[in-house]
């Protein structure tokens, strides 16, 4: 138990650009893929769904997002183009982890966006237990509907997050974090 409350105590990002391969094994991918999965889920709906990003998918899916930025955006600098074709390649895997909500008779679309949330966070969570770091970004791609269509989205589904996930090549010192007093009240009648 106390080793969940040091790895919760003590986890913090790593930029996308320091998790360096080695990345995980099949065997852990899976695992890290399974806990992820094993979060609270109303309705039991399961509104989220993974694409792997490794191998030399990481540098084809980078080159069709910066041939697209430059599509959208001809003006753009070449060095953020540059920076959009590698943002894959730098790290040892990619997780996208996709979100399904949708309107349903019972279960608000809101909680299954929120369980999308909880699925990123036991991702990241996992991987640190094993030894690896993970960092949650976005970024333009994320709500850009020709990207999510290059990343393979039905309309209807949403990118939570590309999960980066690789071996530390640094560790950043810990940020401040809200003070308690700052975010919580008690309510009283
Ligand atoms: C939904 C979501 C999207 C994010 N997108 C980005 C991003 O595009 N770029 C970035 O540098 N950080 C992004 N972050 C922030 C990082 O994941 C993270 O919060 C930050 O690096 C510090 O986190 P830590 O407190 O876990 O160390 C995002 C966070 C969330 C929750």
């Amino acid at each position: 138990m106390n080793e969940t409350l040091d790895l919760l105590g003590s986890r913090r990002s790593v930029p996308a650009n320091a998790l360096a391969e080695p990345g995980p094994s099949t065997d852990e991918l899976d695992r890290m893929l399974t806990l992820a999965a094993r979060v609270p889920d109303h309705g039991k709906l399961a509104p989220w769904r993974f694409i792997l990003i490794e191998g030399e998918a990481r540098a084809a899916l980078g080159a069709r997002l910066a041939a697209l930025l430059k599509e959208l955006d001809p003006g753009v600098a070449e060095g953020r183009v540059q920076q959009q074709a590698n943002a894959f390649s730098q790290s040892a895997l990619v997780v996208a982890v996709v979100s399904c909500a949708a309107p349903h008779v019972k279960i608000p679309e809101w909680e299954q966006v929120l369980s999308v949330g909880a699925v990123c966070m036991n991702l990241s969570v996992a991987a640190n237990a094993l030894g690896y770091g993970a960092q949650w970004v976005t970024g333009w791609a994320a709500y850009e509907p020709r990207a999510l269509e290059i990343l393979g989205l039905k309309p209807n589904e949403k990118l939570a997050g590309f999960i980066h996930i690789g071996t530390p090549t640094e560790r950043l010192p810990d940020r401040p974090r809200p003070a308690l007093s700052e975010i919580v009240t008690r309510w009283s009648a």
